[in-house]
């Protein structure tokens, strides 16, 4: 008897478990497949995840597995199997969910598969005798039909491994679910080498066969057409007689849009050198590339995984939010061409297929995409690369909350290969790791461009509203945006809104009101009676109008809009294009792309807009970055409020002066003195890190211990809570013992209501998660039985605090 321990795709935690099934006489199954099977009165889709000969317990009588799904449906590769198992562990997913994450609804059914013919190339190069053959069977096959399933070749004799092959070389094209994965390819014309002329007839036909022959080397069959040499006719009967060969070729290998490789500096060769080394050992490391803005990160990537690509391995790059990164990706396809496959979330559902499909069939072995990238089905992985891993569009917002961070090192373990971390402002956790031998390093100290780093100013806005400037821009702003628009040079103004008038500030000592025991903002809360709020620790102050700090009666909300801010520049400088850059303006489909692609092409004057203008972009002209209000997220009731702060600074004012003058950055804040602001003008890392990290060691936050955030949702808001401290309670009894834990009460979660219910939440520090998970897991499992069905309760392990 064989056994299958199947996972089902039924989302209820109350049957999250594996299932034992039998597997039927001659059912051929292997570990990962998709399969049918009953499920009470149903029947289910689920996944074999591990074979077996006997069960725990042989008296049950077993049901046995209905059908296999495999052939339409991709299978489970062995890590991801593996991977299901870390997920569950460490987010208290199902797993089901893990499943759906993995391999999401869209990816799971491709769909039948056919082939077409796309160029019936008689020689493509790398090609032996017996391919040679293959390709006869394949013309025949295909000369009655245009379009073949995958089965009818099946049954002709070919394999699978063959027809990817065919694939890869640009002779047949694969169609999948409605989409069809092939490489761009043109056709190239050369003569056989010992053709005789003298056999062709026609004066033309041999005078064009004399040409190529001459030529040696093959010439492009379009070029051929368009200059008038030869005719698509002239072209057919020649290569039907024997005399001319008529190739495909990949698109990227035949010069087109392609860029090679720039010469290295010596630093990025040293940083390249290092991880090929890695490579070359198979050996896993994780590894931070920390290099100053335009430092030329991205071209050590490219060249490491051309290297990798070299030894016939995968290579994997992540990037924050894909929209916002079009200038990677072409960078990317102008260096790999159709190699590359591209996965983000606002991709429509067929281009996606495609993408997936092109990865699964071998075509693309290099992912370039956002987090849930991160699953690729790559089984061949060389290099993982995460650009940007400060940036926290890496944690999932959603169940499963996991981090891509944590995925890519467990992958990159089990792949042998290194794990390289790129970013100016690594975040804590990470250089905390460095420092403790945990990770390597390389540094890039130079911009690879040469040009210096640019000057900071910083502006005081107290001052300012001293003099009685109720405006949005300073004098100093102003006068280097006017002196920007003399040299016909591009400004980028940022005006951050994160955590925007939810807090009070003092306009006059530049103070925000603080809570007496955690150390973060106070959240500014009307309703239902008008509070300050601590969320880490249920601290309730009265809304005072008068500043604890220096008795000054100019307590304010903050908030200011990027409207108001374009309607200002517009009235200062009448004349100048502006584009503004926020969520009213980026609602469509590509209007991102759009919005950057416009201001790279030099049609707008200035860009303003959040913190989606901050990041990773290369303009050539930006000479001037403002920022209007430095200190807006410094006041988030956040942990990391400062490392945000100090971040977001740091990388907007690396996008000044990356190419031609001298860049200038202007910093307007009312907290000059912050040791964020301060770092982050100097833009001087190690400065930050060495202020930041003992404030954390002092109270206990990360990289010194974890924080897990538990959320209890209801739309009745004593139901949220009662479930809150209920979970409290099964928390403490299940932690009782533990040392080096601290569970914080139940409050209210930063936003309390989220589209109509409500949101309570506990929060639990510790030391080691190998120690306290089960105890965790234990205490949220029983909460959720507790709780009844209506209540919802989530988990978000090493939270990032940011709702
Ligand atoms: N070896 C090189 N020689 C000349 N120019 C280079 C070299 N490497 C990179 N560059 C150029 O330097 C500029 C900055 O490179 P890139 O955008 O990769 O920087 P980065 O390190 O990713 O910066 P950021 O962190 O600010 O995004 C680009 O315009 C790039 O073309
Ligand atoms: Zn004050
Ligand atoms: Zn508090």
């Amino acid at each position: 008897m064989r056994y299958a321990e199947v996972a089902v795709l039924v989302r209820a935690r109350a049957v999250d478990r594996l299932f034992d099934y039998l597997v039927p006489e001659g059912m051929d199954i292997s570990e990962g497949d998709a399969v049918e099977v009953p499920f009470g009165a149903q029947r289910v889709e689920g996944y074999v995840l591990a074979l077996k000969d006997r069960v725990a317990d042989d008296s049950v009588s077993y049901r046995s597995i209905a059908k296999k799904l495999s052939g339409e449906r991709p299978p489970l590769t062995r890590d991801l199997i593996g991977l299901l198992d870390f997920m569950r562990k460490r987010y208290f997913c199902t797993w089901a969910a893990a499943v759906s994450t993995v391999l999401p609804p869209v990816i799971r059914s491709p769909g039948k598969r056919y082939y077409q013919l796309v160029c019936d190339a008689v020689s493509v190069s790398e090609m032996d005798a017996a391919d040679a053959l293959w390709v006869r069977k394949l013309k025949d096959a295909f000369s009655k039909k245009t379009r073949l399933a995958e089965a009818t070749l099946l049954e002709k004799g070919f394999s699978r491994a063959l027809l990817m092959r065919f694939v890869r070389q640009g002779c047949l094209m694969l169609e999948l679910g409605g989409s069809s994965v092939t490489r761009r390819t043109e056709m190239w014309v050369s003569a056989v080498p010992d053709a005789r002329t003298e056999r062709v007839r026609s004066d033309r036909k041999r005078e064009f066969l004399r040409f190529l022959r001459d030529r040696r080397a093959p010439l492009r069959y379009a070029d051929l057409l368009e200059q008038g040499l030869a005719t698509a006719e002239m072209i057919r009967s020649l290569k039907a007689q024997g005399l001319i060969h008529v190739t495909a070729k990949p698109l990227e290998e035949s010069g087109h849009d392609m860029e090679e490789p720039l010469s290295l500096t010596e630093e990025q060769r040293a940083a390249v050198e290092s991880i090929v080394a890695l490579m070359d050992a198979r050996k896993h490391e994780t590894m931070l590339l920390q290099g100053v803005t335009g430092s030329g990160k991205t071209e050590v990537y490219l060249q490491t995984i051309e290297r990798a690509l070299q030894k016939g391995l995968q290579a994997l790059v992540m990037v924050p939010e894909i929209a916002l990164t079009t200038q990677i990706v072409a960078r990317f396809r102008r260096r790999f061409g159709s190699r590359v496959a591209v996965l983000h979330s606002r991709m429509t559902e067929r281009e996606r297929r495609h993408q997936f499909a092109s990865i699964y069939e071998g075509v693309a072995d290099v992912v370039v995409g956002a987090r849930s990238a991160v699953f690729a089905p790559l089984d061949r992985l060389g290099l993982l690369i995460i650009d940007e891993e400060h940036e926290s569009t890496y944690k999932q917002d959603r169940d499963p909350r996991y981090v891509a961070r944590e995925i890519a090192a467990w992958r990159a373990q089990h792949a042998n290969a290194p794990l390289i971390l790129g970013s100016a402002t690594p975040s804590l956790e990470v250089m905390y790791r460095v420092e403790s031998g945990r990770y390597t390093k390389q540094l890039l100290k130079q911009r690879a461009t040469g040009r210096p780093l640019p000057e900071v100013h910083i502006v005081d806005m107290r001052q300012e509203m001293k003099m009685n400037q109720q405006g949005l821009l300073s004098r100093a702003l102003r006068d280097a945006l006017k002196d920007s628009f003399n040299h016909q040079e591009q400004a980028v103004l940022l005006l951050n809104r994160r955590g925007f008038s939810s807090f009070l500030l003092c306009r006059e000592c530049g103070e925000s009101l603080t809570c007496p025991h955690c150390d973060v903002t106070l959240t500014v809360h009307r309703d239902p009676d008008p509070a300050l709020l601590c969320h880490f620790c249920n601290y309730r102050a009265p809304l005072v109008a008068v500043c604890p700090a220096c008795g000054g009666g100019r307590l304010r909300t903050f908030g200011a809009g990027t409207q108001r801010l374009e309607q200002e520049v517009l009235s200062f400088f009448p004349n100048v294009r502006v584009l503004r850059m926020d969520v009213d303006t980026t609602a469509g489909v590509g209007a991102h792309e759009q919005i950057l692609s416009d201001f790279a092409k030099g049609e707008a004057d200035v860009l303003l807009g959040t913190q989606m203008i901050a990041k990773g972009h290369d303009f050539s002209r930006v000479s001037l970055v403002g920022v209007v209000a430095a200190d807006a997220a410094l006041h988030v009731p956040d942990f990391r409020s400062a490392e945000r702060t100090f971040q977001l600074l740091v990388q907007v004012a690396g996008r000044a002066g990356r190419h031609g003058r001298e860049g200038r950055v202007v910093i307007q804040t009312f907290a000059p003195d912050h040791y964020a602001i301060q770092a982050a003008a100097a833009q001087d890392y190690e400065q930050f890190y060495r202020t930041e990290l003992p404030l954390r060691r002092r109270l206990d936050y990360p990289p010194f211990t974890e924080i897990a955030q538990f959320i209890v949702t209801h739309e009745e808001e004593h139901k949220a809570r009662e479930g809150a401290r209920q979970l409290y309670r099964l928390l403490e009894a299940s932690l009782n013992g533990c040392e080096r834990v601290s569970l914080l009460p139940a409050v209210p979660a930063v936003v309390l209501r989220i589209r109509g219910a409500y949101r309570y939440q506990v929060v639990v520090k510790y030391h080691s998660f190998r120690a306290v998970s089960t105890k965790l897991r234990k205490a949220f499992d029983q909460a959720v039985a507790a709780c009844g069905s209506d209540v919802s309760l989530h988990v978000d392990i090493n939270s990032w605090m940011t709702l």
